[in-house]
């Protein structure tokens, strides 16, 4: 696999900036990456694991002579560590960043970015509900899609970064940035609001009946706890940066959910029967589509008719 990028920079070492780092050296993408988080136990457990070939103790040591610096952050703290090493990238240098909100981090970023450095936003769709510097792995990008959000970006530069992405395992696409916040609003943000929400309400109800809904729980409501252990910081921040989108989706969310709650109320099964017929068909479409990259293998099994 072809160095794009001889010095590659990761701000921030959690889950994606690990999984990255593991990714860089299984596919030789890089001849050094350095690394720097906020906190110093974060960065004595990288040093400890062998995360990065250089953890530093600032941003800006950090990204002295990259060629990529990845912002791997919350969004929230994204305008704080470009302010921090704006001033010292290198002319010609790419900043890139992970951030599951675009439109955000571009509007945090532009800012502070100087005159020949080249700003190519990213946004893996790839995670788990883990964080920190011991939760990633190299496979975590295989086969998953990531989606470059160019925004004027330089055109070498650009598909230089989807190159650097598809050699850790992704597919890559791009888009445009409110494009991208509204499409994972409705695919990533608004169902891990569900997801917390649910599990909050569990919690209320376990008060009443113990501890039956953990001991009971079937898998659907196994994936909701799962979803819900997401790093607080980062989803807070995703809700805040993608506010538009997001109260757009949970509005029209909101009004489904008052349809079905009327047809339980009043017995009307055809309109149940009929939503639910349509839901079915929309999963088996993907299925048939083999664009279902999480199902097992039994998901991918030619699938019953009628
Ligand atoms: N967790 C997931 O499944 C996915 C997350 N993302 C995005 O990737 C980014 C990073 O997420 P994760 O790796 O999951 O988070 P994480 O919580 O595992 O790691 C975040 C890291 O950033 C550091 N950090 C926080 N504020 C900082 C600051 N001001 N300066 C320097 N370091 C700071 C933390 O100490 C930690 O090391 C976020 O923007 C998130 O939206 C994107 C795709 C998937
Ligand atoms: O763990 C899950 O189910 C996820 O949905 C992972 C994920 C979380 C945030 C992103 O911006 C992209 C992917």
């Amino acid at each position: 696999m072809a160095q794009e990028y001889q010095k590659v920079a990761l701000i921030g070492l959690g889950l994606i900036a690990s999984s990255m780092f593991w990714g860089i050296k299984r596919a030789g993408l890089a001849v050094e990456v350095t690394g720097y988080a906020r906190s110093a136990e974060t960065r004595e457990t990288a040093r400890e694991i062998g995360l990065c070939d250089r953890v530093c103790d600032s941003a800006a040591e950090a990204v002295e002579d990259a060629d990529l610096v990845v912002l791997c952050v919350p969004v929230g703290a994204m305008a704080a560590v470009m302010e921090e090493i704006g001033p010292v990238l290198k002319p010609g240098a790419t900043v890139s960043d992970v951030g599951s909100v675009k439109r955000a981090v571009i509007e945090a970023v532009t800012p502070h970015l100087p005159g020949g450095v080249h700003f190519v936003p990213a946004h893996p769709l790839a995670g788990t509900e883990q964080s920190g510097p011991r939760s990633g792995f190299a496979e975590l990008f295989d086969n998953r899609w990531c989606i470059l959000v160019p925004d004027g970006a330089e055109a070498e530069a650009t598909a230089r970064l989807h190159r650097f992405w598809q050699g850790l395992g992704s597919n890559t696409d791009e888009m445009d940035a409110d494009h991208h916040d509204l499409v994972l609003a409705v695919t990533s943000h608004t169902p891990h609001l569900i997801a917390y929400t649910m599990v909050g309400v569990a919690d209320d109800l376990r008060r009443v009946t113990d501890s039956e809904v953990i001991k009971y729980s079937a898998a659907g409501f196994r994936d909701f706890t799962r979803i819900a252990a997401s790093d607080p910081t980062m989803w807070r921040d995703v809700f805040l940066t993608n506010k538009d989108a997001t109260l757009e989706i949970l509005g029209r969310f909101t009004e489904e959910l008052f349809a079905l709650q009327r047809a339980i109320r009043q017995g009307d099964g055809d309109m149940l029967h009929d939503y639910f017929t349509r839901t079915r068909a929309i999963r088996r479409g993907i299925i048939e589509a083999g664009q279902d990259t999480e199902a097992p293998d039994f998901g991918r099994v030619p699938v019953r008719k009628g």
